[in-house]
C-alpha cells in the first residue's frame, strides 16, 4: 500500500529523516514509534504530502504521490493537534468537513458511541481537551477510506472512550484497512498494533511484530523492549 524509498528530510540544519526505507503492506495496524523528535510526525506528514522531503520517493497504492493530490481522498487523518476555529459549533464543524470531503459519512453512530450529543451545539473553544479529541475522532472515522492515519489518537481520552477507540480501530482492521498510528502509550500500542516500526536517528531501526521485538531485545513487555533500544543507543 505504501512504499517509501531513501526518504530524506531536514528542517534547516536539523536532519530529521536520513534515508527512510519502509513498506507498509495492506491490511494491518502499524505503530510508528520512536523517541520525542525522532521524526514520526514528519514521516506521517510526508506520506500525506503535507511535508515535502528533499530526497526520496513515496508511492501510495501504486502511484507516486508527488504532484498528485487525488490519493489523499483515500486517507482519513487524525492530526496530533487539530486547529479548527474556536467559534465553530461541533455540528457546524462536522458539516463543514462533510462539505469539504464530499463523501458519504456515517457520523451519527460515532456521535452516540462517544456520547457527544450534549456538545453538538457547543463552540469548540468551550470544549475540554478530551471532548475535542472525541470530536476529532468522529471526523476521522466518519468516512470510509482504506488508509487511516492516527497521530497520537489517545490524547486526553478517558478510559471508556479509549475502549471505544480501540474497538473502532479493530473494526476497521477487520474490514481490511491499513491503519498507521503514532503513540507514546505502550499499553495501547501493545493492545492494537500488529507491526512495530521504530524510527531512530532518521532511519528505520526495527520493523516487525511485538514478539519479534521482545525477542530481539530480550524483554518481556513492549515498554521495556522500547526502553532497551533507547538505552542501548545511549550507551553505544
Ligand atoms: N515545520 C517544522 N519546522 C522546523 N522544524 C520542524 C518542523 N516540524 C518538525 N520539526 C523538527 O523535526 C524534528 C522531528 O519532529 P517530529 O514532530 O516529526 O517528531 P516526533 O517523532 O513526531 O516527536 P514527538 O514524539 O515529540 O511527537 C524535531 O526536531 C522538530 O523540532
Amino acid at each position: 500500500m505504501i512504499h517509501i524509498k531513501e526518504l530524506h528530510k531536514s528542517f534547516g540544519k536539523n536532519k530529521v529523516l536520513s534515508g527512510i526505507n519502509l513498506d507498509i503492506e495492506t491490511n494491518g495496524i502499524f505503530a510508528v514509534l520512536g523517541p520525542n523528535g525522532s521524526g514520526k510526525t514528519t514521516l506521517i506528514k510526508s506520506i500525506l504530502g503535507m511535508v515535502l522531503p528533499q530526497k526520496g520517493t513515496i508511492t501510495v497504492n501504486g502511484g507516486p504521490i508527488k504532484k498528485n493530490w487525488k490519493y489523499r481522498e483515500q486517507i482519513d487523518y487524525l492530526p496530533q493537534i487539530a486547529n479548527f476555529p474556536g467559534n465553530l459549533k461541533v455540528r457546524e464543524l462536522i458539516r463543514m468537513i462533510q462539505d469539504l470531503r464530499r463523501k458519504p459519512s456515517e457520523e451519527q453512530r460515532l456521535i452516540t458511541l462517544f456520547q457527544l450529543e450534549p456538545f453538538m451545539d457547543k463552540r469548540l473553544s468551550t470544549l475540554s481537551g478530551g471532548t475535542k479529541q472525541k470530536v476529532n475522532i468522529v471526523l476521522t472515522f466518519m468516512f470510509d477510506c482504506p488508509l487511516i492515519v492516527l497521530d497520537e489518537p489517545t490524547t486526553g481520552l478517558d478510559p471508556a472512550s479509549l475502549i471505544h477507540l480501540k474497538g473502532l480501530i479493530r473494526e476497521e482492521k477487520e474490514k481490511g484497512k491499513t491503519i498507521l498510528i503514532t503513540s507514546h502509550i505502550m499499553q495501547f500500542v501493545a493492545e492494537v498494533a500488529n507491526t512495530i516500526v521504530y524510527i531512530l536517528e532518521g532511519k528505520i531501526y526495527f520493523k516487525g511484530s511485538i514478539p519479534e521485538l521482545k525477542e530481539q531485545t530480550r524483554q518481556n513487555d513492549l515498554e521495556h523492549a522500547i526502553a532497551a533500544i533507547a538505552n542501548a543507543k545511549n550507551h553505544a
